[in-house]
């Protein structure tokens, strides 16, 4: 938990407001530099290292065509990060970031790979259209997986990414749940569902919420309608924030397991910074409801922690302004007339 007293907050802004600039000039940069100050307890922050974790996992929906792309995708993008090929890797090598790959739950034999670290919890979840996605040991078994993966201290930054074919169906569904939301106002196209497909997925998904009660706590929510790789993800994020990590929140299904994490474990919240506002329906109202700004807004939908990662340079320069820049006094500079 950030317990920094009033001294440290009013030393804080003031080391930011003698920097050698106009006071405020540096907007938003500000208050990011701010809260990572918070989050370490130090008026010199650093956020050099960065690892982005990817859960993958299938969903039991898939069968259903809830998505535009059939459940063998989760598979071979596995394979495609372990091979380095996909997005994810590309702007981790290009930016210097770390990357490691989780199985929480792909479908079929468990995937065979030296880098990939396997927390698998079954192969795959129920079909959450029609009961359970998965019951009560595999959700407390989920949390408390990611919970270890993201206490591990090995960077100044966490960043954490998604795959699974279904898994925006599963999002929606738990974070209308979460927030006693319609989910047809959480639902949208996922990996680009055309207008028909979005009123099937909108249809089905309502059949599947309309199964419980409009209103239900996050580990009622993920055990009902979530993912391994989101109840791992919300665990994750809880431990990292436990560790004192800066947590960078990618698209919507990371805000969704954010959500879940911030119910579980309130103090958590103070941890995460939002990257990037995603083109995905249903993204806007769960920002809305963390009251959360994403720093970026590219149209990006992939998921994958993709956005985290181009948020992770915003987080670093913004450590580095509050711990490098000069002050009017430091640099003989004049300040406000
Ligand atoms: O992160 C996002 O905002 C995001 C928005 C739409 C789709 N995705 C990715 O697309 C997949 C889920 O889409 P779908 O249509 O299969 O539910 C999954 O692998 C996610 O990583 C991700
Ligand atoms: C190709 C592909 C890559 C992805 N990465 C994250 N979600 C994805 C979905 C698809 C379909």
């Amino acid at each position: 938990m950030i317990t920094q007293d009033t001294d440290f907050t009013a030393a804080l802004q003031h080391a930011i407001d003698t920097k050698t600039k106009p006071v405020g000039s540096l907007g938003r940069m500000e208050a990011l530099a701010a809260r990572i100050a918070q989050i370490q307890g130090t008026l010199k922050p650093s956020a050099e290292t960065c690892l982005l974790t990817i859960f993958a996992a299938d969903h039991g929906m898939a069968a259903a065509g809830v998505s535009s792309y059939p459940q063998d995708v989760t598979r071979q993008m596995v394979a495609n990060f372990l091979n380095g090929g996909a997005a994810a890797n590309v702007f981790a090598r290009s930016l210097g970031a770390d990357i490691r790959i989780v199985d929480s739950g792909v479908a079929g034999e468990p995937v065979d790979h030296p880098a990939l670290v396997s927390r698998r919890i079954g192969a795959g979840t129920a079909n959450a259209l029609e009961g359970p996605a998965m019951t009560g040991a595999q959700v407390d078994a989920a949390i408390a997986a990611g919970r270890a993966l993201g206490a591990e201290k090995t960077h100044a930054v966490a960043c954490f990414g998604e795959m699974g074919i279904g898994n925006t169906s599963a999002s929606s569904l738990v974070a209308a749940k979460v927030l006693g939301l319609p989910v047809e106002d959480m639902t949208g196209r996922g990996t680009g569902l055309d207008d028909a497909g979005l009123a099937r997925k909108r249809g089905l998904l309502g059949k599947a919420a309309a199964r419980t009660e409009a209103h239900l706590d996050a580990r009622t929510a993920l055990m009902e309608y979530g993912g391994f790789e989101i109840a791992m993800m919300a665990g994750a994020m809880m431990g990292a924030a436990q560790a004192g990590t800066i947590v960078i929140v990618d698209g919507f299904i990371a805000s969704v397991a954010a959500l879940c994490a911030s119910d579980l474990m309130p103090e958590a919240a103070a941890f995460f910074i939002y990257a990037h506002r995603s083109a995905e329906a249903g993204h806007a109202r769960v920002l809305e409801a963390l009251d959360a700004e994403p720093l970026l807004d590219l149209g990006m939908r992939l998921g994958e922690g993709t956005g985290a990662l181009l948020a992770w340079p915003l987080v670093k320069a913004a450590a580095a302004m509050l711990r490098e820049m000069a002050s009017f006094d430091s640099a003989g500079v004049s300040g406000p007339a």
